[in-house]
């Protein structure tokens, strides 16, 4: 990556009782995700990026400066578009008024995506005379999205843009999301703690703890990670990128193919031969075998090599992290369990995967 394709910054700031120290390089285009617990700092260094914190460092977005020892470019004058958990749209405007807003403010000739064009990704078509207050909050933070992207920023950026959702809510307006990955050409930062919608949709993840970076990468490979500082968690795991190529109707199944092996997949989302599909195997679900046993109830059976074993993630239990042709996945196993097989870097096994779930 060269700097003119990347977004690179350092900040160091201050509060009592919390500094954040951090030094990332993020790619120019795809979601990249700010992720960790609460009070990490992914908020804060979310604001130093965008200029509304001030704090000592520096900024480079696609080449472009915005901040070095000697300069910062005012908030108003980077192209930016912040989104954030509370929509803050004009209650007295109809949804058109509030999105017209946002794309009033740029001169013609600097627009570079259209209004029809946002209002179409974002599904608000049949939306648009009504009032944010009779809109329903996926639908609020719909048009939060498109008002933000109509300014044609060259960084959008989305701290916990679900969070204020429901359930049903957020499983409405994940797959919009999903569409603006796949049609923009704008960078966006996504701060979330949420596994499942970092996994979900994030390319790139910045691991945060304390105000530190803990570990950053391409998301498949980080997250997988053995010394990825998560994998204690109950949901570490690994994330599969593949397609769909059969559907078992009669069982409710779906055969998934990544490069590395096939599994069947429970069809909870809709899903038909040729879709791209993220899937998400948690290390719990996974157990080794030396050999192919036909004689037992679980049907994802995928040969493996032992890549690196972690011997004592916690007391008694191991991680181990394998290789499905390039595929990483980990596997939690009991340290005894790890003795008795007498596994080793190197050894051919076969994973059993007992619970698969599609998320997205
Ligand atoms: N303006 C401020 N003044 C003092 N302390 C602050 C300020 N802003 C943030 N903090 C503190 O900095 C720490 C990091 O906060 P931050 O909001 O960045 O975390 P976060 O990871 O985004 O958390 P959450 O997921 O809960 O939003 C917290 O301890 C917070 O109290």
């Amino acid at each position: 990556m060269t700097a003119s394709s990347t977004i690179d910054a350092r900040f160091q700031c201050t509060f009592p009782g919390f500094s954040l120290d951090v030094d990332i390089t993020l790619p120019g285009t795809g979601i990249s995700a700010l992720f960790g617990h609460s009070g990490c700092g992914k908020t804060t260094l979310l604001r130093c990026m965008a200029g509304l914190q001030s704090a000592p460092g520096s900024m480079t977005v696609l080449g472009e400066p915005w901040q070095t020892e000697t300069f910062v470019r005012p908030v108003h004058k980077r192209p930016l578009a912040y989104v954030f958990q509370e929509t803050h749209l004009f209650p007295h405007l109809n949804v058109r008024r509030n999105l017209e807003f946002g794309y009033r403010r740029i001169p013609a000739g600097d627009r570079q995506i259209g209004f029809d064009e946002a209002v179409r990704w974002l599904g608000l078509e049949s939306h648009l005379d009504r009032m944010p207050v009779g809109l329903s909050g996926g639908e609020r933070q719909r048009v939060a999205i498109a008002r933000a992207l109509l300014t044609s920023p060259r960084l959008l950026l989305m701290d916990e843009p679900l969070s204020a959702l429901d359930l049903n809510s957020k499983q409405e307006i994940l797959p919009y999301l999903e569409r603006l990955h796949d049609t923009l050409a704008i960078p966006i930062i996504y701060v979330s703690h949420s596994t499942e919608e970092v996994a979900r949709l994030a390319d790139h993840i910045v691991m945060l703890e304390e105000g530190r970076v803990v570990a950053q990468g391409p998301l498949r490979e980080t997250l997988a990670g053995i010394d990825n500082p998560f994998r204690v968690q109950d949901d570490a795991g690994a994330l599969l990128e593949g397609q769909i190529i059969e559907l078992d109707d009669h069982w409710h199944l779906a055969l998934f193919r990544f490069e590395g092996g096939q599994l069947w997949l429970r069809c909870e989302h809709r899903v038909k031969p040729g879709d791209r599909v993220r899937v998400r195997v948690l290390a719990r679900d996974v157990s080794l075998a030396l050999s192919e046993n036909s004689d037992q109830s679980i049907q994802n059976l995928v040969p493996a090599v032992i890549d690196q074993i972690d011997p004592d993630i916690a007391p008694g239990i191991s991680l181990v992290r394998l290789l499905a042709g390039p595929t990483p996945i980990l596997s939690r196993l009991t340290s005894r369990a790890v003795a008795q097989l007498g596994l080793e870097p190197g050894m051919n096994v076969w994973l059993q995967i007992k619970s698969v779930a599609v998320i997205g």
